[in-house]
């Protein structure tokens, strides 16, 4: 397995690129450490395909690196960067039993038989196939297709990335997450640097360690699960992470304090920059009360979503979310909304722009060197 490091990586499918919207990818930079399960979430069109095709190396970028364990292979072709890719069809040879499509990379590189025996029945013990091992894979049920085909990306000890494009496609609903669960078990199992790109975001979180959001071609942002639900690098990423997604209100600054419409607002910390440009208070719903004060609005729905209830609102012309435990108030009532301080975020021009909230732990500390 290896590190992956991709450095000033830029992509244009334009002969004479000249603008940045030319660019397929624009900048990307990033390490990928050896070992670890990251995602690559967005949109279609956002650039996934592209990124994963310059890391197989069927695409060579118009600009920057890509280096495997420091070694530059931006321009080795596909076979030569021991890659395992599982694709969102089933790759599999219907004719085979299912032992022999697991043993068929281990055979093709001459792998010694005893081995191709003991891989191939570990990994069919991982996937709870053992007990289809014997059978034409022609009969298989779509997703027992789609296992034997993640099957013969994992059965390799020694390729340097494991790729999963969008695997879960054709598999039926109520098998996707059982699925879901089986690789991310798979990962902590065989310990290989594995990619899974795909636009579902409940995949995304479900598979990574780390996530990386891509919009338009721009990484957006790099982190944990929850550091994305919690601090959103960009708009874009509270709204498309969470649901109902991130409520993202336009606001005015005076004298630095933003407003929605006449009714001000309490920011986590100090305003990073000038904050020149479109300012917005960036607040989860989970962090939006029905309170006795705070910015008046109108209930206009109310949607019970199992464990919780949505309320939305109308203030100041916007719409805000909240979710709240319990029953919500009828349609068309008036209400209160309180936004928890430490969870509300200016953003400028789609990027955060104020200072994360300093933790209680971390304002005692500094009190008590101030006191010393
Ligand atoms: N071969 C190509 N020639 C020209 N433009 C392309 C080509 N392939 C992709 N693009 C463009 O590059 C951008 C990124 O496309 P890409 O397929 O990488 O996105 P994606 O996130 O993988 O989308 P999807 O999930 O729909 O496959 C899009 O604007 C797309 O139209």
């Amino acid at each position: 397995m290896a590190k992956i490091t991709l450095s000033k990586l830029r992509h244009s499918y334009v002969p004479n690129p000249s603008s940045e919207s030319d660019y397929a990818l624009k900048e990307i930079d990033l390490d990928w450490t050896d070992g670890g399960a990251y995602a690559l979430l967005g949109p279609s069109g956002c650039g996934k395909s592209t990124l994963l095709n310059i890391i197989s190396g069927l695409l060579v970028p118009s600009e920057g690196q890509i280096l495997f364990d420091g070694k530059d292979v931006t321009t080795l072709p596909p076979d030569q960067r021991n890659i395992a890719q599982v694709f969102q069809f089933p790759v599999i040879y219907d004719t085979m039993t299912v032992y022999d499509n697991l043993a068929f990379p281990l055979r093709n590189r001459g792998r010694d038989e005893a081995i191709v025996k003991e891989r191939v029945m570990a990994i069919a013990e991982m996937l709870e196939v053992t007990n289809l091992l014997t059978m034409r894979a022609a009969g298989l049920s779509p997703d027992n297709k789609q296992k034997i085909s993640m099957g013969r990306g994992l059965v390799r000890e020694d390729v340097n990335v494991v790729m999963f494009d969008e695997p879960l496609t054709v598999i039926d609903p109520h098998l996707k997450w059982k699925l879901r669960s089986k690789l991310k078990e798979l990962h902590q199992r065989v310990k290989a640097t594995m990619i899974y790109v795909t636009h579902d975001q409940t995949e995304a979180l479900t598979f990574a360690d780390q996530v990386v959001v891509m919009q338009d071609g721009l990484v957006v942002q790099i982190g944990t699960p929850v550091e994305l639900f919690e601090r959103p690098a960009h708009t874009f990423v509270g709204h498309f992470i969470g649901s109902p997604g991130m409520n993202v209100l336009p606001c005015e600054l005076r004298a630095g304090q933003p407003y929605i419409g006449t009714h001000p607002v309490a920011l986590e910390g100090p305003i990073k920059g000038d904050a020149i440009g479109k300012t917005e208070v960036g607040i989860r719903p989970e962090f939006v009360s029905l309170a006795n004060s705070g910015l008046p609005a109108t209930v206009t729905k109310v949607s019970d979503v199992g464990r919780h209830t949505v309320v939305e609102c109308e203030a100041e012309g916007q719409r805000i979310n909240a979710v709240i435990d319990g029953v919500g108030p009828a349609k068309g009532s008036a209400v209160h909304l309180a936004f928890r301080q430490d969870q509300t975020r200016l953003y400028v021009d789609g990027w955060i722009a104020t200072e994360a909230a300093q933790s209680a732990t971390e304002t005692k500390t500094e009190t008590e060197e101030q006191a010393q």
